[in-house]
């Protein structure tokens, strides 16, 4: 079929039926806010396994109408009479168990529940998949009970695991091979839910289904990267958690530094996991331990009635964590030599956007005089787009160039198509068995050797620790950002150019 991916849309390990989910940490913020809403939204499409069951597990004590009527409050129904019919049917499949997350004898009830459920199967093979919407502080105790109590001999066993996978080289190494010991990197599925994001997936074909932009993608026509994360809001009242972690183990260790090994990984020899995940971590790997000069650090303060992070009563005071960072990666290898790639992502700014800005370099100058560059924008969230800055002749019986674009607008071109929540995409990959889009252990490895040596400096271990600058909450960042980025050359566009709709909710 013209423009299918083969090997994308096949899976070995595919759970059909005869699965039970569970979802350990049910009580939880991630569990209400993503994990149940996805497997909400696959229950709803039919992309569950026949007959799946879905078991919460927690401290928490809550009889079954109690969860019930939790498990309600965190779908939007919209009073859809289609949508209610379903909650229901799921509420139906859905029941909850509470114990500890250290006590074996805890997980030995849960078993005697899952076989009560796996009594009912047709067949002998039963399947379960664990989801880990919890603290990183008892993944170790729940991995080694989940092993030791509630494995099954006869079907397939999996877990998914969430970030933050450690705080630097050491402490992830340790709790890579604490989990190793009990589940195998194949029953292992790490989540960085950017993976999932439709834009991010659509990286791969963008540059390796297009000869155009895949010939001018390197450091002979591409001046300067830059991936950007902002959101318009703070920690409030997530501020103890964040200020252990601060914006770079927060969003660049992970999140923008997947986007960055998709987008400058060589062609993989099939879209299969491993064939992937090798090139990407082949590129990670050539890349050096983040520099202090090429770092910048922020931290948000109280302005236009908003309040600062250390205004936060979650924050510890005084704390210096950066809520803003700015790094810039360079790539040692024939094709990115001398490109720099900047990572940059902040709280409380002035918009909620994700994206991926190339920039190329000057055309020859001569006939033109100041023209702007070419830039390529993937802007992953939100209202995903794709749009090309060109130049072109201004209409009329005179030769002017101005920049204008070419514009792939998915809410324009995909009217119809419904885009999937990332954790939708990624249950659904775990639930097929498919490993592209999670995270490879070597490729967590490699990735904290870039960060852990800055991480070491912003958390004081060899001297005194940096300060960052402060920005006012809902602007762009520090003022030092505008130097910062042009100092690895790049050129802001001219007054001219008019920018494609911004206006998103038009659209
Ligand atoms: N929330 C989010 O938006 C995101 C979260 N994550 C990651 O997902 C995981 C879960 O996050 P989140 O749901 O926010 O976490 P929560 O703090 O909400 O913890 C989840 C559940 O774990 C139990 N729990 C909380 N603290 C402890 C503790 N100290 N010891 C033992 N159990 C505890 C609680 O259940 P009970 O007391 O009932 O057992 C709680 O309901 C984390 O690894 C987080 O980093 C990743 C991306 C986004
Ligand atoms: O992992 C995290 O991501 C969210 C942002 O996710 P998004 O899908 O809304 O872009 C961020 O707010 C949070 O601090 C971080 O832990």
């Amino acid at each position: 079929m013209s423009g299918s991916i083969p090997s994308m849309e096949t899976s070995h390990d595919a759970l059909r039926d005869n699965t039970i989910i569970v979802v350990l940490g049910a009580s939880g913020d991630l569990a209400k806010k993503k994990t149940f809403p996805a497997l909400f939204g696959l229950y709803r499409q039919g992309f569950l396994p026949r007959d799946v069951k879905i078991v919460g597990y927690a401290r928490t004590k809550m009889d079954k109408a109690e969860y019930h009527k939790r498990l309600s409050s965190y779908f939007k129904t919209n009073d859809d009479p289609e949508i209610i019919k379903a909650a229901e049917d799921f509420k139906a499949v859905s029941t909850y168990i509470s114990g500890s997350y250290e006590e074996p004898e805890a997980f030995q009830v849960l078993n005697s529940h899952l076989e009560e459920i796996e009594a009912g199967y047709a067949s002998k093979e039963a399947n379960r998949v664990f989801y880990f919407a919890l603290p990183p502080s008892v993944f170790v105790p729940v991995a080694k009970n989940l092993k030791e109590q509630c494995y099954v001999a006869n079907g397939v066993n999996r877990v998914i695991v969430e970030k933050p996978f450690g705080k630097d080289l050491d402490s992830a190494r340790e709790l890579l091979s604490s989990l190793k010991e009990y589940w195998t990197e194949d029953e292992t599925f790490r989540i960085d839910h950017y993976l999932g994001k439709e834009m991010v997936k659509n990286l791969l074909v963008l540059r390796f289904a297009n000869i155009a932009l895949g010939a001018a993608w390197d450091k002979n026509f591409i001046s300067n990267v830059q991936i950007t994360f902002k959101e318009p809001f703070g920690t409030e009242g997530r501020g103890g958690y964040f200020d252990e972690f601060g914006m770079i183990r927060d969003v660049l260790q992970n999140h923008l530094l997947q986007v960055l090994s998709i987008l400058t990984m060589e062609r993989p020899v099939s879209f299969s996991a491993e064939d992937i995940r090798d090139e990407k971590v082949k590129v990670l790997r050539s890349i050096p331990p983040i520099a202090k000069e090429d770092t910048l650090l922020g931290q948000y303060v109280a302005a236009n009635g908003k309040p600062g992070y250390l205004d936060d009563d979650t924050v510890p005071p005084n704390s210096i964590c950066p809520t803003f960072a700015a790094t810039t990666l360079w790539i040692h290898n024939p094709r990115w030599e001398g490109v720099p790639f900047i990572l940059k992502a902040g709280k409380a700014l002035n918009e909620a956007k994700v994206e991926v800005r190339i920039q190329f370099k000057d055309v020859t100058q001569g006939i033109f005089k100041d023209i702007a560059r070419n830039e390529l924008v993937i802007r992953i969230q939100p209202s995903e787009a794709v749009y090309l800055k060109m130049n072109a002749k201004t209409p009329g019986l005179y030769t002017r160039a101005m920049p204008t674009e070419m514009d792939l607008t998915y809410k324009r071109r995909f009217a119809e198509a419904k885009i999937p929540e990332a954790y939708e995409a990624l249950i659904l990959d775990a639930l097929k068995g498919d490993h592209s889009n999670f995270v490879r252990h070597d490729e967590l490895d490699v990735a904290w050797k870039i960060f852990t040596p800055i991480l070491h400096w912003i958390d004081g271990k060899n001297g005194a620790r940096p300060r960052p600058a402060p920005y006012p909450y809902g602007s762009r960042g520090p003022k030092e950002l505008e130097g910062f980025i042009n100092k690895y050359g790049f050129k802001r566009a001219s007054d001219s150019y008019v920018w494609p709709v911004t206006n998103l909710a038009s659209l």
